[in-house]
C-alpha cells in the first residue's frame, strides 16, 4: 500500500510496565517496603497522597492482563522485578517473591509473549536505604547478589535482561532534584549514586557472563536531544552542559570507559573530588553489553541562566499531558547520534509513549492524539532503520494506565485504560491501532 512503512522481519513489538507502578500487593507474600512505599506515604511527595499499595493489582490480575496482551497481538512484555519481594530484609531471600515472577514468565511463554525483565526500576528495598542507599558502595554488592539470585531462578526463562532503568532518574532526579524517592537534594550524593548504579551494572553484566546463560543483557537509559534556545555562545554552552548531564554522563562510561571531561571539571568544582571512583571501576562499567535500551519521550530546549547553567525553555509546539513537547524528529536525531558517536549494537526503544487526559465515553476510549504521537515516532524509528540503523524492537509505555510516580494516578500513559475503582481494563483506540500495526509489521 502507498505510504506504508514496513519494519524488518522479526522486529519486536511490545509494551512496558514497572513493578511499583502496576503490581499493588505491597505487603503480599513477604514483600518488604521500598523507598517508594516510604516516599509515597510521606505527605506532599505524591499528588493526592496516591501510593502503589494497590495500583493496577497486576500481582493478582496478570493472567487477565497477559491474555489481553495476546489479544492485542503484543509480541513482548517488558516488566520489572521488585527487589523488595526478593530480599525484603537484609540477608533474607524470599522465594515467594521469585515465585510470582516465575508464574508471570510462565504465563507469558504460554501465550507466546517474550519476557523482558528489568532488574531495577527504582523500588530500592528500604533496608538498603537505611544503610545509605545507592550512595553507599555496599549497595553494589547487594545488587549483584540480587541479580545473581534472579539469574539462578529465572535465567533459563527470561531471554532479555535490563540491569537498570534510567540511572539518570535514580541519581540526579532522585538525589539532586529531589523529585523522586528518596527525595534528596545533594549533587555530590547524586554523583556517588550514579557511579554506584553504573558500577552495579558492570558487575552484573560480568555476573551474567559468568552464569553462562544464553540470553542477552543490556541497560536502559533515558536519553534526549538538547537544543540551544539561540546561537548565542552562552546558550550553546548551556545546551552542551545539559547534554552532558542528561546523555553523556552515562553513555561515555558505558561505551568509552570514562566520564565526559567537560562535565567532570564542572562537577568537581561544584561537588568536590571524585574520590568515590576506584581505580578499576570504569573498566568494570564498560564491560560489553548486548544491546542498549533507549527511553525517549521528548527533546529539551535550554538557554543559559545567569550562572551560565542550562535553564529549560517552555515548549513552543504541541505537548502531551505531562507538558512534554511532541517532537518525533528528535527520536530520529537521537538514534542517529547514538549510531554515529557511540555504538552499532542493537538498540531497542524500551519506552516511548504519551499521557493524555483519556475519558471513557459509552464504554470506549478514543485517543487520537496518542495514535498520532505513536505513528509519528514509529515513522521516525523507521527512517533510522531505513538508513541502516540497528533498531530491533519497540516497547510502548505503557501497556496500561498506572501509578505515574510523583503524579500519582493523574496521568494516563496506557494503551489500555484502567478504571481504578473497579480495576476494569478497557483497550483504548490506540491499543486497537497498535494491534493492527503489529499485525502489518508497519504503519500506513
Ligand atoms: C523523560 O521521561 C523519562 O525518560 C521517563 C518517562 N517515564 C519513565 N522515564 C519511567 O521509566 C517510567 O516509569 C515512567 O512511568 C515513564 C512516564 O513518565
Amino acid at each position: 500500500m502507498n505510504g506504508e512503512l514496513r519494519f524488518p522481519e522479526g522486529f519486536l513489538w511490545g509494551t512496558a510496565t514497572a513493578a511499583y507502578q502496576v503490581e499493588g500487593a505491597a505487603q503480599e507474600d513477604g514483600r518488604g517496603p521500598s523507598i517508594w512505599d516510604t516516599f509515597a506515604k510521606t505527605p506532599g511527595k505524591v499528588l493526592n497522597g496516591d501510593t502503589g499499595d494497590v495500583a493496577c493489582d497486576h500481582y493478582h490480575r496478570y493472567p487477565e492482563d497477559v491474555r489481553l496482551m495476546k489479544e492485542l497481538g503484543m509480541q513482548a512484555y517488558r516488566f520489572s522485578i521488585a527487589w523488595p519481594r526478593i530480599f525484603p530484609e537484609k540477608g533474607r531471600y524470599n522465594p515467594k517473591g521469585t515465585d510470582f515472577y516465575k508464574r508471570l514468565v510462565d504465563t507469558l511463554h504460554q501465550h507466546g509473549i517474550l519476557p523482558v525483565a528489568t532488574i531495577y526500576h527504582w523500588d530500592l528495598p528500604q533496608w538498603i536505604q537505611d544503610e545509605g542507599g545507592w550512595a553507599n558502595r555496599r549497595s553494589v554488592d547487594y545488587f549483584v547478589e540480587y541479580a545473581n539470585t534472579l539469574f539462578r531462578e529465572l535465567g533459563d526463562v527470561v531471554p532479555l535482561w535490563i540491569t537498570h532503568n534510567e540511572p539518570w532518574c535514580v541519581s540526579f532526579l532522585s538525589h539532586w532534584l529531589g523529585q523522586h524517592a528518596p527525595g534528596h537534594r545533594d549533587l555530590r550524593e547524586a554523583l556517588q549514586v550514579a557511579h554506584h548504579v553504573l558500577l552495579s551494572h558492570g558487575r552484573t553484566v560480568q555476573a551474567y557472563r559468568e552464569a553462562g546463560l544464553s540470553g542477552r543483557i543490556g541497560i536502559t537509559l533515558n536519553l534526549t536531544v538538547v537544543d540551544a534556545a539561540s546561537e548565542d555562545p552562552a546558550d550553546l554552552r548551556a545546551a552542551q552542559i545539559s547534554d552532558g548531564n542528561a546523555n553523556r554522563w552515562f553513555l561515555d562510561p558505558i561505551f568509552r570507559g570514562s566520564y565526559p571531561a567537560d562535565m567532570v571539571e564542572i562537577y568537581t568544582e561544584q561537588a568536590g573530588p571524585f574520590d568515590f571512583v576506584h581505580a578499576d571501576d570504569l573498566d568494570i562499567i564498560r564491560r560489553p553489553i548486548d544491546f542498549l535500551g533507549v527511553n525517549y519521550y521528548t527533546r529539551s530546549v535550554v538557554r543559559a541562566g545567569e550562572d551560565g547553567m542550562p535553564k529549560p525553555v517552555p515548549p513552543a509546539g504541541p505537548v502531551t499531558d505531562m507538558g512534554w513537547e511532541v517532537h518525533p524528529e528528535s527520536l530520529y536525531r537521537l538514534l542517529t547520534r547514538l549510531r554515529r558517536e557511540y555504538t552499532g549494537l542493537p538498540l531497542y526503544i524500551t519506552e516511548n509513549g504519551a499521557a493524555y487526559p483519556d475519558r471513557v465515553v459509552d464504554g470506549r476510549v478514543d485517543d487520537p492524539e496518542r495514535i498520532a504521537y505513536l505513528r509519528d515516532h514509529f515513522a521516525a524509528a523507521h527512517r533510522f532503520i531505513q538508513e541502516g540503523g540497528n533498531l530491533q524492537g519497540y516497547f510502548v509505555w505503557s501497556f496500561m494506565d498506572n501509578f505515574e510516580w510523583a503524579f500519582g494516578y493523574s496521568k494516563r500513559f496506557g494503551l489500555v485504560y484502567v478504571d481504578y475503582a473497579t480495576q476494569t481494563r478497557i483497550p483504548k483506540a490506540s491499543a486497537l491501532w497498535y494491534r493492527d500495526v503489529i499485525a502489518a509489521n508497519g504503519i500506513r
